[in-house]
């Protein structure tokens, strides 16, 4: 069980928020709309800012390593990992705290620092001119004295009046998309992918750290196109970080797979085996979300991905969340589940792999400790201090795939 959520009721976010409720409320007798869809009712309560939610529902497996795990949910030992094997949801698995306080400094630099740049897409690219280092990079050197910040140009305001307009820069936007399988990838491919529209309604000049808390993604790996939903194989495919790599490689390698899917009828999993993941799964795409505590990712399913059985592996660094995860349509009520920084979620198989989820809270004033002191090592001697800023109000996802199942080539599509 999750402890309730703590609040300054003298705070003027408190405030606001009680003020926000009345004023959406007064002509209502209940705050609950029968028409919504259990994952959406379920969405609307965590999301809720005034009264603040109830958190006693939301499973916190970590909690549970100490106390004694009811028989549903009784974790394995496996190379000093815990490994929670989720029976609501065949499939799902949690390693908690699977990444190390050290991993997880280091990942959070990463994200930050080496991946937010060019050559991978951010959310930014399509409104801003961005220096080459990155935003972060340039948000550093500002901080540097007598360094006169760089200014970044809206890309709407150098335009000739020539480009599509848009009007919002935004977070991730729903779009329906087809689910992609080896049968229809050819189709797919051939969707036009057209550029994105840069806002007209961004400031057209600022600074790099105006930019760091509007970051919101960052691409891994094979290119995504959001406005199709689709990946864009044509753009080639970017590289997968060894260190990310090798974590998640380690993470499949840890969960006894035969007795994840035990009992499962494994036909229709065409050339892909569980038995086999330890060897055979290789990420090459996924995306790192950065959630500032107000941010909400909505219920979605990733169906993009050619290869609806691998495992996807999600890593939580900073303030904790709320994860929504439910089944095959929004109809089905989802489970909470409590993900905690260093936390390694597991989606696999034909149920997990395409059931809705979605990430409805960050816990405000639930960042570990270990944030708070510097890395050790080899970068024993850098400068923690604006990562520790940024993190205090951050939560950052790294969610990595696996497109293709084993064995599929897309470069021998041409002979389709
Ligand atoms: O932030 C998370 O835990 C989930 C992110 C996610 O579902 C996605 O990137 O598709
Ligand atoms: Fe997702």
């Amino acid at each position: 069980m999750v402890s309730p959520l703590r609040y300054d009721s003298n705070s003027s976010e408190y405030k606001k928020a009680r003020r926000q409720h009345w004023k959406s409320t007064k002509n209502r007798q209940v705050d609950v709309d029968t028409s919504w869809s259990p994952f959406r009712a379920a969405e609307k309560r965590y999301k809720a800012r005034f009264p603040p939610p109830d958190l006693s529902a939301v499973l916190d497996l970590a909690s549970l390593l100490s106390a004694n795990p009811p028989a549903l949910y009784q974790p394995t030992r496996i190379c000093g990992s815990d490994v929670f094997i989720l029976p609501d949801v065949p499939g799902l698995v949690l390693l908690p705290a699977f990444a190390c306080p050290q991993d997880q400094r280091h990942l959070v630099r990463w994200s930050l620092r080496d991946h937010a740049r060019h050559p991978n897409e951010t959310n930014l690219d399509a409104h801003y001119v961005l220096p080459a280092e990155g935003i972060w990079n340039a948000h550093l050197q500002s901080r540097t004295a007598g360094t006169e910040p760089v200014l970044i140009r809206a890309k709407a305001s150098l335009d000739d009046g020539s480009l599509p307009r848009s009007s919002s820069s935004g977070p991730r936007q729903l779009v329906a998309n087809d689910t992609a399988s080896v049968d229809n990838f050819p189709t797919l491919q051939s969707v036009p992918k057209p550029p994105p529209e840069p806002s007209t309604t961004v400031s057209d000049c600022c600074v790099a750290s105006d930019l760091v808390p509007k970051l919101r993604w960052a691409n891994i790996g094979w290119s995504y196109h959001w406005g199709s939903k689709q990946y864009d194989f044509l753009k080639g495919k970017g590289t997968i970080d060894p260190f990310l790599r090798d974590l998640c490689k380690r993470a499949v390698g840890t969960v006894p797979w035969e007795r994840v899917f035990d009992g499962d009828d494994l036909q229709g999993w065409g050339d892909d085996d569980c038995r086999t993941w330890k060897e055979t799964y290789e990420p090459d795409a996924g995306i790192v979300n950065f959630y500032q505590t107000k941010d909400t990712l909505m219920a979605h399913v990733d169906r993009s991905e050619v290869c609806a059985m691998s495992p996807l592996v999600s890593i939580s660094l900073g303030n904790a969340a709320i994860f929504l995860i439910g089944g095959l349509s929004r109809d089905t009520e989802p489970i909470p589940l409590l993900l905690r920084s260093g936390d390694v979620l597991i989606m696999s198989g034909p149920a997990c792999r395409r059931a809705y989820h979605g990430v409805p809270r960050i816990l405000e004033t639930t960042l570990p400790a270990h944030f708070s002191q510097p890395p050790d090592g080899d970068d024993k001697t850098m400068d923690w201090e604006p990562y520790k800023a940024y993190i205090r109000n951050t939560r950052i996802n790294i969610n990595v795939r696996q497109v293709f199942p084993k064995g599929f080539d897309p470069h021998t599509l041409d002979a389709m």
